[in-house]
């Protein structure tokens, strides 16, 4: 029996776009003779809808949509389609308002629906909101066109994330998988929708290869791919044998349309197309970024981008992701230099220019620096030159970004990495203006990494750029390690307290200085007003500061002091 594995990109709330891809691509595997077709979690609405839930008029949008699809689907194929469901208990018994379910549609119909028994609630999941949890094993049985009869077990995501084996503990009290394996189904399918983190897909498939191996069941597994604001998701949607061995992958990154063979006899996957995993994890992010970009741009309704061009690491990396993103005639880089630039921010942002064939102009701001320094003058005269005007600097481009932005309709990218948005090297209305952080959960040194990735062939960011010292340039000399730790020293400490909520007295145990760490704790705490007015960031690491990070603002608390 032929399977299709659908791995969709939805866009929020577009049920009739939705719909459309998966008919689509439900005619097509008909046409391949498939007899099942699965898509990934939400597929109708796409992940995560979050409070759209909340509104009865989408949910009953959805539900009309979900059995006109059934209707128009070709009749020899069954499909899985991920849906919201209205619970009936919500009122009664004081339940969640719906379920996060799975419809089985065939015959015109919806024949059967199965719900999510494992919701997540942690990081960037916040299922408990909205889903009461299903509470049966989940499966149907279905016939071959020889009319063989195979026995499908379904889970949603999460699903199949409690195997006390393989993690060591139960994050959840049922485990549905063990309850599939108690009924002798013949094959797992999981839907999924699963954002990217890096290195995440490895992991993927240690767990389901275990799994499959444990219980002597193959499994697929479909995961949605995309970006839908802060999240990404990869796709990597995979199919195991009974042995646990990789038998089918789909793209990493794109959607995909794969189909792979139960064999009735041996009730186990024939191999297939297997498509490589990314060869490093700089490339795997890079491409991770670049469809963040693109479907951001895309599904927010932008066809152009515009960002300031320092010379510097940070807006290089972000102007080589925009045109790989969008295409490099798309791009629009602004050179900004004020009487602080250097001249190599000048010659080193050109070259880029060059090397990416992006759209560039010039814009030097010296002359409104001094009009706000002309009018500042009296209110501000007897105080030291300061933090103040060398933020004007920052916030003059800003602003001429925001009006070549509001002109032109271009998105503005801004620039930031996460090592400066952890710590708050970064100016408020300034280099902070934006409608999407590109890098923001990138750390430097990763910034540094892809970059040095990104020339592995050819020049792409220039050398010089590679090499000199990171610098705001918003006073004579400056560089960014007169106010902060070296970006190693820096990093290291970022991800210890960040991923690895490590404390500080662990941190210095480590082999950091106490009064660094110190220093990076308060700045982290004291650096929460600015991340909380910061555009959205693209998601890459287990913790990023985005809707998975929950901090105070008007906060007492710091770590103890490690120097005490
Ligand atoms: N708790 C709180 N809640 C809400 N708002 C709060 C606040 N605490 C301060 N503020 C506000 O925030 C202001 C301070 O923040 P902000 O104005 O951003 O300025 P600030 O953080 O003082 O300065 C920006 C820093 O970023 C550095 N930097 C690095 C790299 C690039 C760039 C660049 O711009 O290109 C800048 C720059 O060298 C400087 O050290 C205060 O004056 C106050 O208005
Ligand atoms: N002279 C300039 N012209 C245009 N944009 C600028 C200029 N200086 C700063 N910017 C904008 O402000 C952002 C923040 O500057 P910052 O110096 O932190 O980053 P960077 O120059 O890209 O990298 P690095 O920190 O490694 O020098 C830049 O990425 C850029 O978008
Ligand atoms: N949608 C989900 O249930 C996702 C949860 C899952 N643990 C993941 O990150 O892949």
């Amino acid at each position: 029996m032929k399977i299709a594995i659908a791995q969709l990109n939805p866009t929020i709330g577009d049920l009739s776009g939705n719909a459309k891809n998966i008919l689509e691509a439900a005619r097509k595997a008909a046409k391949e003779g498939v007899r099942l077709m699965l898509t990934p979690e939400l597929s109708l609405c796409g992940y995560p809808p979050r409070d759209l839930l909340l509104s009865s008029e989408f949910v009953e949008s959805m539900s009309k949509k979900l059995h006109e699809l059934a209707q128009q689907l070709p009749t020899q194929i069954a499909v899985l389609v991920g849906t919201a469901e209205p619970n009936p208990y919500a009122t009664s018994k004081g339940q969640k308002p719906l379920f996060n379910g799975t419809a089985l549609l065939e015959g015109g119909k919806l024949q059967k629906i199965f719900y999510k028994r494992l919701l997540p609630t942690y990081d960037v999941f916040d299922e408990d909101r909205y889903f009461e949890p299903g509470y049966q094993t989940n499966s149907f049985t279905i016939k071959s066109d020889s009319q063989f009869k195979i026995h499908i077990g379904v889970t949603i995501c999460e699903d199949l994330w409690n195997e006390e084996e393989f993690w060591g503990k139960r994050n959840y009290e049922i485990n549905p998988l063990e309850d599939l394996a108690e009924l002798g189904v013949d094959l797992i399918v999981n839907l999924s929708a699963s954002p990217y983190t890096v290195s995440k897909q490895k992991l993927r498939e240690a767990m389901l290869g275990h799994s499959a191996s444990r219980y002597q069941t193959p499994i697929i597994y479909v995961n949605q791919i995309g970006g839908n604001d802060d999240l990404i998701f990869d796709g990597n949607s995979v199919a195991f044998n009974r042995t646990g061995n990789v038998v089918c992958r789909a793209k990493a990154f794109a959607s995909d349309l794969k189909i792979i063979e139960f064999d009735e006899q041996t009730k186990d996957l024939l191999p297939t197309a297997i498509a490589p995993l990314p060869a490093t994890e700089e490339e795997e992010i890079f491409s991770a970024l670049v469809l963040g970009v693109r479907d951001y741009a895309r599904k927010c309704g932008f066809s152009q981008v515009v960002l300031g061009l320092s010379g510097g690491i940070d807006s290089s990396l972000v102007a080589a992701i925009a045109a790989e993103a969008i295409g490099a005639e798309n791009v629009l880089g602004v050179l900004m230099p004020s009487p602080y630039s250097s001249e190599h921010s000048i010659t080193d942002a050109e070259a880029l220019v060059k090397n990416l064939g992006i759209k560039s102009q010039k814009l030097p701001i010296g002359d409104l620096m001094k009009s706000y320094d002309r009018l500042l003058g009296p209110l501000f005269a007897g105080t030291e030159f300061g933090i103040a005007e060398e933020n004007t600097q920052s916030r003059i481009r800003g602003n001429l970004l925001m009006a070549i932005s509001n002109k032109f309709g271009h998105l503005l990218l801004s620039t930031g990495n996460k090592s400066e948005m952890a710590v708050g090297y970064c100016t408020l209305y300034g280099d902070m203006n934006g409608g999407l952080a590109v890098i923001a959960d990138v750390p430097k040194t990763r910034v540094f990494s892809i970059c040095r990735w990104l020339n592995r062939n050819r020049e792409i960011i220039p050398n010089n750029v590679l090499i000199k010292p990171p610098s705001a340039e918003l006073k004579p000399g400056q560089v960014d390690q007169d106010s902060l730790p070296p970006y190693e020293i820096l990093d290291d400490i970022l991800e210890r307290a960040i991923h690895h909520h490590q404390s500080t007295a662990q941190i210095v145990k480590a082999g950091h200085e106490p009064a660094v760490v110190n220093k990076v704790m308060k700045l982290i705490a004291r650096a929460e007003f600015k991340r909380k007015q910061a555009p959205p960031g693209l998601k890459i690491t287990d913790r990023a500061f985005g809707t998975g990070w929950r901090m105070p603002i008007a906060s007492r608390w710091l770590p103890p002091n490690p120097s005490n």
